[in-house]
């Protein structure tokens, strides 16, 4: 016979039956469908069968029918041509599971003229009042359709023309449909291409939650202001592009979070520039507003903190706002020694740490640990440490992991605790002019991006509120484990980096540059390239983890990121000479006295405990 046992699936049945119920060749139908080798028993079970042939056959009872796959009203219907009712019984899951029509696809396709979205149309709900009779059968692939309507429609004769391929191929093809072009060509020209499904089905009407959490949801899809709801502001390109557009200006389309970070920088932040108080209320955007009531109601930075270069002062929180500390607190925490001085730190915020600056110092032993200024216990001098080469550094990492048996994790662990640490010590919390402390940690490819992560735990530990942007991750467990670790640690992700800088200057009072380290080479690619150029334009503090990324590791770059301090871990690069602005510290208290002298490291020794030294 025409039909394998392999091939004969429901579709098949399904289409020979109807096949057959279309030639009106009854007789034949039923006798084809008793042929054992022709219908695999999942299939062609006896209830099926019965259903069937009852079906054609007049049949007198729904007893004969499997409630599910053939209920005796939807045969009813079937024979009475009560379309309706069909198709309510062929949103049934396991008839719409094929491979040409799985249920995504299916309630995709089917959807698409009746406009159900993705919830509605999963195949538990939609009914017939979401998706009605007639369109539904129409473009719907699932099996009993296609052998009602569309075998119907292409005027199939026999059952050879309703095998597998057979089906696609040919009843299909009047359709323009085979089973491959099934979601192309059909469901193309119903704007339902599975891949384009999203992009272009939903860019018009059929935007809803789920979907408008993808990429694509943002820019296109999501382009009404129905369809920016809670969910989909969930994202900072929702709230920057979506939300930004909209001006989402009620509190269901922008949570809390967001309307007060993104969605208010976007749409009221500018505004803010100008008039602090124009559009924002302290319910809806507090974060930015008290941001911009310090701003609006702080005396120009000039008068107070003398030449900020490069940054502009109103938008300037931590280096430009603060109060130059007289002298002779300065002395006293000079007295007092950073200990003290951090706690007091932590609590004055402005006045005793870094926020109100100093005339610069240098944070040494004689603030706090009482050891002799000229050597350490190794010998070593206090002068100037050894700038590296790029090559040297990569050297001293393999030595620390090859003959000294560090593992990576290790390092890094100290890598970005020493750089939270330094961060921590240049700017305290109640240096910050949001409240939370915010800090965007953006992250790159390599170890870099991993002294990062560890650095926004730590930053979190301290009370600060990091956000991380890390748009290319290694397939690591490393790395997996740092992401895992922030966002268990409630640690928000960045899907997109914010394409404005002002959007980073009202938002966070800090951001730390952990892209490049010491294997940056060559020119920047994607995306670090674009990020880097807005980076470039933040006016709030940078502070770089090793090397200012971007920066040749060797030579600098004078056009590149000017960050306000540079963390060198195991010692400074070369690049560092280059290095402008107020905080230098050295971190990383790992490398074995015996790797120092090997390398000529020359480095000053770190204080007491600490895991951090501030540098000339
Ligand atoms: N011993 C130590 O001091 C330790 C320092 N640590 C940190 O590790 C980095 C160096 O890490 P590494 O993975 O070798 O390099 P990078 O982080 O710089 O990133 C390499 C990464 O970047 C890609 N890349 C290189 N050039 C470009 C470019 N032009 N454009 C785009 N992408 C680029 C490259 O493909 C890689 O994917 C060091 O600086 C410290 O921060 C350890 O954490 C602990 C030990
Ligand atoms: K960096």
């Amino acid at each position: 016979m025409q039909h394998k046992t392999t091939l004969c699936n429901a579709m098949q049945h399904s289409a020979t039956q109807h096949s057959a119920m279309q030639s009106n060749a009854v007789q034949q139908h039923c006798a084809m469908q008793h042929i054992a080798n022709q219908h695999g028993a999942m299939q062609c079970n006896t209830v099926q069968h019965s259903t069937v042939q009852c079906k054609v056959t007049q049949r007198k009872t729904t007893l004969q029918c499997n409630a599910m796959q053939h209920s005796a009203t939807q045969h009813s219907a079937m024979q009475s041509n009560a379309v309706q009712q069909h198709c309510a019984m062929q949103r049934n899951a396991t008839q719409c599971n094929t491979a040409q029509c799985n249920a995504v696809q299916h309630s995709a396709t089917q959807h698409s003229t009746v406009q159900c979205n993705a919830t509605q149309c999963n195949t538990a709900q939609c009914n017939t009042k979401q998706c009605s009779a007639k369109q539904h059968c129409a473009m719907q692939c699932n099996i009993v359709q296609h052998s009602t309507v569309q075998c119907k429609v292409t005027q199939h004769k026999t059952t050879l023309q309703c095998n597998t391929k057979q089906h696609s191929a040919t009843q299909h093809s009047a359709m323009q449909c085979n089973t491959a072009q099934h979601s192309t060509v059909q469901c193309k020209a119903m704007q339902c291409k599975t891949t384009l499904h999203n992009a272009v089905q939903h860019s018009t009407a059929q935007c809803n939650a789920t979907q408008c959490n993808t990429a694509q949801g943002n820019a296109k899809q999501c382009s009404t202001e129905h369809y920016c709801n809670a969910t989909q502001s969930n994202t900072v390109q929702h709230s920057t592009m979506q939300c930004k557009a909209m001006q989402c200006n009620n509190t269901v389309q922008c949570n809390a979070l967001q309307h007060s970070t993104v969605q208010c920088s976007a749409t009221q932040h500018s505004a803010m520039q100008s008039d602090a108080k124009q559009h924002c209320n302290a319910t809806k955007c507090n974060t930015v507003q008290r941001s911009a009531a310090q701003r609006s109601g702080a005396p120009h930075a000039s008068d107070r903190c003398g030449a900020a270069p490069r940054r502009s002062p109103q938008l300037r929180p931590l280096r430009a706002c603060a109060v130059r500390v007289p002298a002779p607190l300065c002395r006293m925490r000079a007295r007092l020694g950073w200990g003290l001085g951090w706690g007091l730190g932590w609590g004055l915020g402005l006045l005793v740490a870094a926020g109100g600056r100093c005339p610069r110092r240098v944070w040494g032993p004689e603030w706090g640990w009482g050891r002799s200024p000229q050597r350490d216990m190794h010998g070593q001098s206090e002068g100037r440490p050894r700038y590296l080469g790029q090559e040297e550094a990569q050297a001293i990492d393999q030595e620390l992991f090859t003959d000294y048996k560090f593992s990576v994790d290790q390092l890094m662990e100290l890598a970005g605790l020493s750089c939270a640490t330094a961060i921590a010590k240049a700017y305290p919390p109640g240096s910050f002019p949001t409240s939370p402390p915010a800090v965007l940690v953006v992250c790159g490819p390599g170890n870099n991006g991993g002294d990062g992560l560890v650095c926004a735990r730590h930053l979190k530990m301290f009370g600060y509120h990091p956000t991380v942007h890390y748009p290319k991750r290694p397939n690591k467990p490393l790395f997996e484990g740092l992401t895992t670790q922030c966002q268990k640690m409630d640690i928000p992700f960045l899907t997109e980096f914010p394409a404005e800088a002002a959007l980073i200057d009202g938002l966070y009072g800090l951001v730390v540059d952990a892209i490049f380290g010491f294997s940056f080479k060559g020119a920047v690619r994607e995306p670090f390239g674009s990020i880097l150029s807005t980076l470039q334009s933040v006016t709030v503090p940078i502070a770089s983890i090793d090397i200012p990324s971007g920066w040749d590791v060797e030579k600098g770059r004078a056009d590149g990121l000017r960050p306000d301090m540079l963390i060198s871990l195991t010692a400074p690069k070369k690049a560092a000479v280059h290095f402008s602005g107020r905080y230098h510290f050295l971190g990383g208290r790992f490398v074995p006295a015996a790797l120092q002298e090997k390398y000529g490291l020359n480095l000053p020794p770190y204080p007491g405990t600490e895991c951090i030294l501030q540098l000339p």
